[in-house]
């Protein structure tokens, strides 16, 4: 099938390669000339500007934008004014499902149809696959299904469930119509708002493993600051990259994501670089937001999109509020930054098992 492509960056790059390689037609087109003639070269008709990509395309077109969210509305404007009634215009980036509700609605008088895929998948999706999240019209999901399928992993990802037999079904492949415009996206966006909760449990476990000698080095300080409880129980050096490394086989918690964190810390045990300022793009707030909006409990997802926050020091002021408490009960003092006997002070209190010895027990 013949598909234009906006936008080719790392994912709208790779769904073009990957399409190629499985005999569909792209037309692409991008800000950057050189990503448009470089994937012209390995096969692509390039376009210089949308009007272009749409002339390219034959009738009912369909246009797929992979583009960062904040220019999605003013690019999906763009090329619904140049499309005709019955070509599609896919969004298959990060959206807000609630502006997939919008579009579609102010689209429908112009009969020009509009499908959101949440694509995830990231920089492996070109050998992976793109696990595909659909929402739209049933007619236009039915049209561009040969492409979703191309995109998707495929029957051969992962071992069937037990129980399921006959044909594979669209979900067993990687792509799914999750529902009427916005539905696809919903559900990205709660599997987006998982990842945070994932990744947070796989970080804050592995932090307490590097901890796990937090003994010894209390015995090195303990002049310093409140001594650890028991000491005898937090003696363990433990090799944090090999236990990630050893829980990808057969565990539990063996998961992709286990796999990435396994392989950044055997390329850097150390994590050299990385500051830990962790960023958020939007969809852990939206889900956290429609977790509240229907009075659903996600304390876990609403814990690891806050402590993203914090990790970029919004909690800086909240902290500065806890220690003026503190100086202001108990006249108890912080100890200076930078301090390397802070950090021992602070896990000490954060447990609730000590204070600093500078701080005297007035409360
Ligand atoms: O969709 C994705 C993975 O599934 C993206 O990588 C996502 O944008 C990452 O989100 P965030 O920047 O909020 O961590």
């Amino acid at each position: 099938m013949q598909l234009g492509m906006v936008g080719l960056g790392r994912m709208g790059g790779n769904i073009v390669r990957r399409l190629m390689r499985d005999g569909h037609e792209c037309v692409v087109y991008d800000v950057s000339a050189d990503a448009v003639a470089g994937l012209a070269s390995e096969g692509a008709v390039g376009a210089s500007s949308l009007a272009d990509l749409v002339s390219k395309l034959e009738a009912p077109r369909a246009v797929w934008l992979m583009i960062p969210a904040g220019l999605t509305g003013k690019v999906v404007d763009e090329v619904a004014a140049l499309l005709e009634p019955g070509d599609i215009v896919i969004d298959g980036g990060n959206s807000n499902y609630r502006d997939d509700v919008r579009r579609a609605a102010a689209l429908q008088s112009t009969g020009v149809h509009y499908v959101d895929v949440g694509t995830s998948g990231g920089v492996f999706g070109l050998e992976r696959g793109y696990c595909l999240m659909v929402g739209g019209p049933d007619e236009a999901f039915r049209r561009i299904e040969p492409v979703l399928r191309t995109i998707a992993p495929g029957g051969g990802a992962v071992e069937r469930t037990p129980g399921r037999s006959g044909d594979l079904a669209p979900e067993e492949l990687g792509y799914l119509h999750c529902g009427p415009s916005g539905a696809g996206h919903f559900v990205k966006m709660v599997h987006n708002g998982i990842e945070y909760g994932v990744m947070a449990a796989l970080a804050e476990g592995l932090n307490i493993l590097e901890h796990a000698d937090a003994g010894v080095q209390e015995a090195e300080h303990s002049a310093e600051v409140a001594p650890l409880e028991e000491p005898e129980f937090y003696q363990f050096t433990i090799d944090t990259p090999k236990v990630a490394e050893l829980w990808r086989r057969g565990s539990v918690i063996s998961s992709w994501l286990l796999d990435l964190t396994a392989a950044a810390l055997h390329g850097n045990p150390t994590l050299d670089g990385l500051a830990g300022r962790v960023s958020d793009s939007g969809e852990g707030r939206w889900t956290v937001k429609a977790a509240v909006d229907t009075g659903v409990p996600a304390p876990v997802l609403a814990a690891s999109l806050f402590e993203r926050f914090a990790s970029r020091d919004e909690d800086h002021f909240a902290n500065q509020v806890l220690s003026a408490m503190r100086l202001q009960f108990g006249g108890h003092q912080e100890l200076p930054a930078g301090d390397v006997l802070e950090a021992g002070a602070r896990k000490a209190e954060s447990s609730g098992r000590g204070q600093s010895r500078t701080a005297d027990d007035g409360s």
